[in-house]
């Protein structure tokens, strides 16, 4: 599988073990930085790069996964989910790891490095990866309900508020029926 890493200095010894790690379990790594130590770096981009690599493969048929990962991971999830058609997952324990595939099918997992062992973020990573998602279909129908979301800013037969409508005035009294046919 290709796997699109990215991290920032917070992550970056990390980084260089999973590669390792990744690489020797026979995947194909392609890091989008940072290639160097720098305390000032800024996840956004590096993450925001490897989303983007996820996105642009899954629609190109490649198998492949992404792993973003730095202090709390928190940051780099954000990033990550900035990007059309990425799940990215906060992953903090075996349990949440198996279930972002599972359940959210997500294609990218964000790990805080800062919040475990290099040891226990590798068997989060390992996990993730492993797992497939289960295709049933109430799990199928919300994955497809956000992905409706991101195109048009609704939900077919579900209330969504105005005030998420890309169109609306951000100030649209709440109250304003979203709901489309
Ligand atoms: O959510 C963001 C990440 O955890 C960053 O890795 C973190 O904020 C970096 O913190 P600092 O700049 O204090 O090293």
């Amino acid at each position: 599988m290709r796997i699109h890493i990215a991290t920032d200095h917070a992550g970056l010894d990390f980084s260089e073990h999973l590669q390792s790690h990744l690489t020797a379990a026979g995947h194909e790594v392609v890091d989008h930085g940072p290639t160097s130590y720098d305390a000032l770096d800024d996840y956004p981009s590096f993450c925001i790069n490897a989303a983007i690599a996820v996105s642009r493969d899954q629609r190109a048929g490649i198998e492949t996964l992404g792993v973003v990962f730095g202090g709390s991971g928190n940051g780099e999830q954000i990033a990550a989910n900035k990007v059309a058609g990425i799940r990215a997952a906060l992953v903090w324990n075996l349990s949440t790891a198996v279930l972002a595939r599972q359940h959210n099918d997500a294609n990218v997992i964000s790990i805080g490095a800062r919040q475990h062992t290099v040891e226990e973020a590798t068997s989060f990573i390992d996990a993730f990866i492993a797992e497939p998602f289960t295709g049933e279909e109430r799990h199928a129908r919300r994955i497809a309900q956000l992905a409706e979301f991101e195109a048009t800013g609704v939900i077919a037969g579900k209330y969504v508020s105005a005030q998420n409508d890309a169109s609306a005035d951000v100030h649209a009294d709440v109250d304003t029926p979203g709901l489309r046919a």
